[in-house]
């Protein structure tokens, strides 16, 4: 199981901050969707620049034109790209075929995807790396979780690798190893606190034991 550290609330120089503070308990750093829209992609060539061991994901959560925009985030140094599950097949098809020619991975973002069982057998079967279920900012704002759809992935998901994202903390994080995803993804669950390393260290501690 692997840790993703996600920063949507900062521009470049805070981001690079936080990162620094928590680098060696996390696998992946995600620069969010709000980052790329403030900063553009200069965000992903500075943090992959600053920080060329750790995998940098870029939330680009594409919906349209998946093989140009999965190849200009390639060409800014992400590692892992975003889709959105609920975009059309060719989008996330498009997505994957860039991807593999930039030695590339793909994450399909499975938010506002209605019957999530069926479209994750779907989008699995076009050989994208990570399958997400994710309760966005507004979803967590109506007190939801995304822990149900996870065990529905869990389920039928045999390629992909599976991920979890939406307001998880050190309280719910144990529920969610539980059930056992390949990546876990936190982001105010470290950032918000005023502890960052320590809130990282013991989520690292608890993911590598899983
Ligand atoms: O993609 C996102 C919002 O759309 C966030 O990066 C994701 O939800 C993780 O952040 P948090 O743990 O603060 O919810």
């Amino acid at each position: 199981m692997e840790l993703q550290l996600a920063l949507d609330l900062v521009n470049i120089s805070e981001a690079k901050e936080v990162v620094a503070e928590v680098a060696e308990f996390i696998d992946i750093v995600e620069i969010g969707t709000p980052v790329v829209i403030n900063e553009g992609l200069h965000a992903v060539k500075a943090i992959k620049e600053a920080f060329p061991h750790l995998r940098v994901l870029a939330d680009l959560k594409i919906m349209d034109a998946g093989g140009y925009e999965v190849m200009k985030a390639s060409e800014a140094g992400a590692d892992i790209i975003t889709v959105l599950g609920v975009s059309d097949d060719s989008t996330i098809k498009g997505a994957v075929a860039e991807a593999l020619k930039q030695g590339k991975q793909v994450m399909v973002d499975m938010i506002n995807v209605k019957d999530i069982e069926g479209r994750a057998r779907e989008i699995d079967a076009f050989g994208v790396d990570y399958i997400c279920v994710h309760s966005g900012y507004d979803h967590q704002a109506e007190g939801k979780n995304s822990f149900e759809e996870l065990a529905a992935i869990k389920r039928v998901v045999k390629n992909a690798k599976t991920a979890v994202a939406g307001g998880i903390k050190l309280e719910t994080l144990p529920e969610v190893i539980q059930a056992n995803p390949d990546l876990v993804i936190v982001g105010g669950g470290i950032t918000g606190q005023s502890d960052k390393k320590a809130a990282a260290a013991q989520m690292q501690q608890w993911v590598k034991q899983a």
